[in-house]
């Protein structure tokens, strides 16, 4: 190795430990003062004590030489997404995220060095996972990403004739397995969405589902929903966090790889995927078919919801694809037995 690709390499190797020093730092804090966790302090401190004493195999003084904050060009690049944070929750994510990478890039850069400390560096990188997710579960808002994250069955209802019509059949569906019910409806005015909206979001609690309004953020926000849906041409997921704040979920509609990407970094909590195949709901020039659906199963970490015109003759295609998500709206409403198409849909995601 040139001395100057050496330099370099304790270069990066410095840099990246401070990275990730100051990441298990961040999540060693909220485990401290929020949570006052013990275990999960005194693992996050002995991490960070493993990484030091890892680096510390190395020359400090090669490690101080090769540093030059000012003539690092990265100092100047920041994506919006890094500028502000939403949520404590996202504080604490990013914190896990940026360990794990600083951590893995030490493993990498550290091999050609020093094997010995490539290898603590993974024991840290391993430790850091757990503890990391251990951490995010007990973050402000993650009852509702954690049910949001076990939901597969998603239906998109009407306001229906009255609070009762409407009272039974949202009961029902979560009864039949629904996880997740969005109130949309074109028609409705405010007053009777709101109505329905609050009606839904007191049932979705006592059932253990997630109720969801359409478009409306203050109307989700109002009634006490879980969170808003909203569309490419709607309130901006940031606009619609600002009303509904960090707790609440916000779902935006997608339907290109470019957009889904864009939704993650948008802070969106799950997206709608699609439309998928014609159906008997809303009509649209272009369908993006399965093809989606294995893109953004193999590249979207966010829950993604598969939407139109599902049915029971064509969800295979939809888990085929790696998707075991749908939102439907007719293949329920239309089924002669909506809460029996309901279950069998079910049913069908989990295979
Ligand atoms: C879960 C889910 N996915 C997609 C949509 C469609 O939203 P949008 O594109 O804004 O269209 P409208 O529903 O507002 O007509 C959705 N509602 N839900
Ligand atoms: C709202 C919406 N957005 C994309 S497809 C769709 C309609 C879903 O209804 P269906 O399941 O009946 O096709
Ligand atoms: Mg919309």
């Amino acid at each position: 190795m040139t001395d100057e690709t050496l330099r370099a390499t304790y270069r990066i190797l410095d840099a990246s430990t401070n990275r990730a020093l100051e990441g298990l730092r961040t999540m060693e804090e909220w485990a401290r003062f929020a949570i006052d966790d013990p275990a999960m302090s005194s693992e996050l401190k002995s991490i960070r004590h493993l990484v030091a004493g890892a680096i510390g195999r190395l020359p400090r003084t090669s490690l101080l030489l090769a540093r030059d904050t000012p003539g690092d060009v990265g100092t100047q690049i920041s994506l919006p997404t890094e500028m502000s944070r939403a949520s404590v929750a996202s504080v604490v994510a990013a914190a896990a995220a940026r360990t794990a990478q600083s951590l893995r890039v030490i493993e990498e850069y550290g091999k050609t060095i020093d094997t010995e400390l490539a290898a603590q560096i993974e024991q840290a990188r391993y430790r850091t996972y757990t503890v990391a997710s251990r951490l995010e579960l007990t973050l402000p808002g993650d009852d509702r990403r954690r049910r949001l994250q076990d939901a597969s069955l998603y239906v998109l209802v009407d306001a229906g004739r009255d609070d009762a019509s409407f009272g039974d059949a949202a009961r029902s569906l979560y009864q039949n397995g629904v996880d997740v019910l969005q109130l949309r409806d074109h028609d409705a005015d405010d007053r009777t969405l709101l109505e329905r909206a609050r009606l839904g979001s007191v049932i979705a609690g006592q059932c253990g589902g997630l109720f969801i309004v359409n478009d409306r953020a203050d109307l989700a926000f109002a009634a006490g929903a879980d969170g808003v849906h909203v569309g490419q041409e709607e309130l901006p997921v940031a606009d619609a966090r600002r009303i509904l704040g960090p707790t609440k979920l916000i779902g935006l509609s997608t339907h290109s790889i470019e957009q889904a990407r864009d939704a993650v970094a948008a802070g969106a909590d799950y997206i709608g995927c699609g439309p998928v195949f014609a159906g008997h709901t809303k009509s649209f020039d272009h369908y993006v078919g399965p093809a989606l659906l294995e893109q953004v199963s193999a590249e979207i970490a966010l829950p993604a919801f598969a939407i139109g015109g599902i049915d029971l003759t064509n969800v295979d295609q939809v888990t085929s694809a790696g998707i075991h998500r749908a939102a439907v709206t007719g293949a329920v409403r239309d089924a002669p037995d909506p809460a029996e198409a309901a279950a069998e849909l079910k049913r069908r995601l989990a295979k």
